[in-house]
């Protein structure tokens, strides 16, 4: 079964349309990133995947269930955590997550020894009795992130799961989402912070109101050719050279190392062969992973498919 399948999916507010054309397949044990600039309809998407806004075209399957027509089976399956933590102030920790496990027809005594262990591993156990108007922004967050899991779902949405955590916290959140998805469970994370996409996610979705690529991140990150080369010794010395080749390549030299930028990996053996004739002894040279930051970037300013 296919974790979330997506087809056509589309949606217009009036006569603006938010996101279209949207075709994309998450498996179970997947952690998929939602990737966009602001505005680009990753919010539209998620809400469209959780049930709360009907596709204006298209059609998804989230764990089996249409979008469209499942309703109440999605929102049992289906876990959503916003970018505002939205939790009750006036309440204990202990009673919004109460209120939850009310909200989804849960028995308290069944759920809680679950939800206790979330507390304690998020570092909130002793605390479920204090009002969530005196917690910390990051504590808030964890509890968002509890309650989240409070109906044990299947497909789990996080929008910046870790924003506003301390480096600590946030380590403890990436490993919980590992797990989570280790456990078979699918994962969606929407976040603009690319460092930890690229930590996290197997495959991201790049989106600017249509999909403007989907594929898996070690991939994208050999997108646009670069070659990094090890050599024996100062690869500084060898810079004069690969520049005055015909296509005069961009290169950074560092250590024993030199990365070097081709407009076309049908350049990768001018290069060697260029290292080797100024005495360079050669020892790897493999494509290089760009940061998945300047990939994105570029894809977002070329806006292409
Ligand atoms: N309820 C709505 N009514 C009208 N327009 C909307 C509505 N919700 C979203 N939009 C529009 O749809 C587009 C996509 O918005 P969306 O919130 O999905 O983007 P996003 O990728 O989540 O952005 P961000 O990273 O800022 O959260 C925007 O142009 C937005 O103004």
């Amino acid at each position: 079964m296919s974790g979330i399948s997506v087809q056509g999916l589309a949606k217009r507010f009036g006569t603006r349309t938010a996101v279209e054309g949207l075709d994309f397949d998450v498996r179970p044990g997947e952690v998929f990133g939602l990737l966009g600039p602001n505005g680009a309809g990753k919010t539209t998407t998620v809400r469209m995947l959780t049930g709360l806004l009907q596709p204006s075209e298209g059609e998804a399957r989230v764990w089996g269930h249409s979008v469209r027509t499942d309703g109440e089976a999605l929102r049992r399956v289906v876990g959503l955590l916003t970018e505002q933590p939205g939790l009750y102030e006036r309440l204990s920790a202990r009673d919004n997550l109460r209120f939850f496990m009310k909200l989804h027809e849960l028995d308290e005594r069944q759920v809680w020894p679950r939800v206790q262990s979330y507390l304690e591993r998020f570092g909130l156990a002793g605390r479920e009795d204090d009002a969530c108007g005196g917690f910390s922004k990051g504590m808030r967050q964890k509890l968002a992130i509890v309650r989240t899991l409070v109906h044990d779902p299947k497909v789990i949405f996080l929008d910046e799961p870790t924003s506003g955590l301390d480096p600590e916290s946030a380590r403890t959140v990436r490993d919980a989402v590992a797990e989570l998805a280790a456990e078979g469970r699918t994962i969606v994370l929407c976040s603009h912070n690319l460092a930890e996409v690229e930590r996290l996610c197997t495959r991201v979705a790049v989106v600017k109101g249509r999909l403007l690529a989907m594929a898996p991140v070690n991939e994208l990150r050999r997108t646009g050719s670069a070659l990094e080369v090890k050599v024996e010794g100062e690869a500084g010395r060898y810079v004069e050279a690969l520049a005055a080749l015909p296509f005069a390549p961009n290169t950074l030299a560092e250590g024993g190392r030199l990365r070097v930028m081709l407009a076309d990996e049908a350049q990768a053996p001018d290069v060697v062969a260029c290292l080797v004739g100024a005495g360079a002894r050669v020892r790897s040279a493999v494509p290089a992973q760009r940061p998945l930051e300047e990939v994105y970037l570029e894809l977002i300013r070329e806006g292409r498919v």
